[in-house]
């Protein structure tokens, strides 16, 4: 069986084609700058690379020209389309609606359509790939995964904003958190690494990529996490600010003269590290230009890696403790200074850094010593595995994963 999974962003295609039940990555690529006539598509297969520019201008034309890759003779991953037995998409907004995967029908897009304004840089994205994925390979059901999903088991008092309940009521407005689906596949890999079982376990998870978050998990469950209805709270990341006091908003609309949208604009897209160093959102070349002296790029990663520390410490106190603590994506997985950044101020949780398992080990692994109170373990996160496995799941009739019903927490 056959199963290709679609991230689609707003201008960009991330997919993967995987051979299940073995879990085999067939074919892997990316389609960027979607909309100009210089989109490039890459893509890696098990013996070669290969490399595409060509005028690509909409979401349907950038997969026609996937599946038309993978059915090439020239790639040699399909010798028809028919192959493809399902399809699954990262869908970054379900509302309150999917605690699980789903097959997706009119009602589901439908969902996803109406959590538009909570997620407008992802789900409009999302609904763009299933449509276009609905035309060129009409008979070939498809799946969505949500990055809420994982995060529903949030009790009632960590979800709830302090504002007037009634807008909750009204119009749904509380924390849903994102990144659902890395959190469970690090946290799935727990007790390969620790040698227990994640249910008698408090491990605080930290997705840190260009979008971050961190999340706290109790006996394998979401219990609280750092984004909140939209994916701009918590964390400070790449472009985006993270939490400010929200009185800012109109005291700089109103110092600047700017619109709504210029404000949502500046806060998603010219703030956090690219926003305090004036030069990148990009952690390597902050990385960079810290290391020959530039003060801003210094003071955009303390900052960065001073906020991290304090959510470890807050779902250290919201949970009475921690185990464990994961680094994933991008920045968590590459980074050897940002962790022992946010780790050398957390001795007093018991952690003994391993300097060489976190300097020069490489892929999945423990960065603590054997003494350390608290284990923390790098683990390069797999979104596209977990699509691939809930869509497997999911088309041929056996139910995806755990009994996760909203939980009654106490530690
Ligand atoms: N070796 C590295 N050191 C520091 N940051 C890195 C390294 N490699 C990648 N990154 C950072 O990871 C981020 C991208 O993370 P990723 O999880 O791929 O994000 P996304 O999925 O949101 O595109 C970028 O800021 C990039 O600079
Ligand atoms: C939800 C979110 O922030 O996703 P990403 O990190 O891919 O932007
Ligand atoms: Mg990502």
């Amino acid at each position: 069986m056959k199963i290709l999974v679609l991230n689609c962003g707003s201008s960009s295609l991330k997919y993967q084609l995987f051979a299940m039940p073995e879990e085999a990555v067939l074919i892997k690529g990316t389609v960027e700058k979607i909309g100009s006539d210089d989109a490039i598509h890459a893509y890696k297969t098990d013996g070669q690379k290969g490399e595409t520019v060509s005028e690509i201008l909409d979401h349907r034309e950038a997969i026609r020209q996937v599946v038309a890759a993978l059915t090439s003779p020239e790639v040699g991953v399909l010798k028809e389309a028919a192959e493809i037995t399902a399809v699954g998409h990262r869908v970054v907004h379900g509302g309150e609606r999917f605690s699980l995967s789903t097959l997706i029908n009119g009602e589901v897009k439908q969902a996803i359509r109406d959590t538009f304004d909570l997620a407008p840089l992802h789900n409009p994205a999302n609904l763009l790939g299933i449509e276009a994925m609905e035309e060129v390979l009409p008979a070939v059901p498809q799946v969505a995964v949500f990055d809420t999903a994982f995060h529903q088991t949030m009790p009632m008092e960590h979800f709830l904003y302090p504002i007037p309940y009634v807008l909750y009521q009204r119009h749904k407005v509380r924390r849903y958190g994102f990144h659902g689906t890395s959190h469970r596949y690090v946290t799935s890999r727990v007790p390969a690494l620790v040698g227990r079982d994640v249910t008698g376990l408090k491990v605080i998870s930290c997705h840190i990529g260009n979008g971050a978050s961190v999340a706290a998990i109790w006996r394998g469950r979401s219990i609280d996490t750092s984004m909140g209805m939209t994916p701009l709270e918590g964390l400070m990341m790449g472009t985006r600010s993270g939490d400010i006091d929200p009185s800012i908003h109109e005291y700089v609309m109103e110092k600047e003269g700017l619109t709504f949208d210029e404000l949502n604009s500046m806060l998603n897209k010219h703030s956090g590290l690219y926003g305090v160093s004036g030069i990148t959102g990009d952690m390597r070349q902050i990385v960079e230009e810290r290391s020959k002296g530039n003060t801003r790029a210094g003071v955009a990663f303390s900052m960065y890696t001073y906020r991290i520390r304090k959510y470890i410490g807050a779902y250290a106190a919201a949970m009475n403790g921690v185990d464990v603590i994961l680094f994933t994506a991008g920045v968590g997985e590459n980074s050897p200074l940002l962790r022992r950044s946010v780790l050398e101020r957390l001795t007093y949780l018991g952690i003994e850094v391993d300097d060489r398992a976190n300097e020069e080990g490489k892929g999945e692994r423990l960065i603590t010593t054997p003494n350390s109170k608290v284990a923390v373990c790098v683990i390069p996160t797999n979104e596209e595995l977990m699509i691939a496995r809930d869509t497997n799941s999911l088309v041929t009739g056996l139910s995806t994963t755990p009994d996760r019903d909203s939980i009654s927490f106490d530690t």
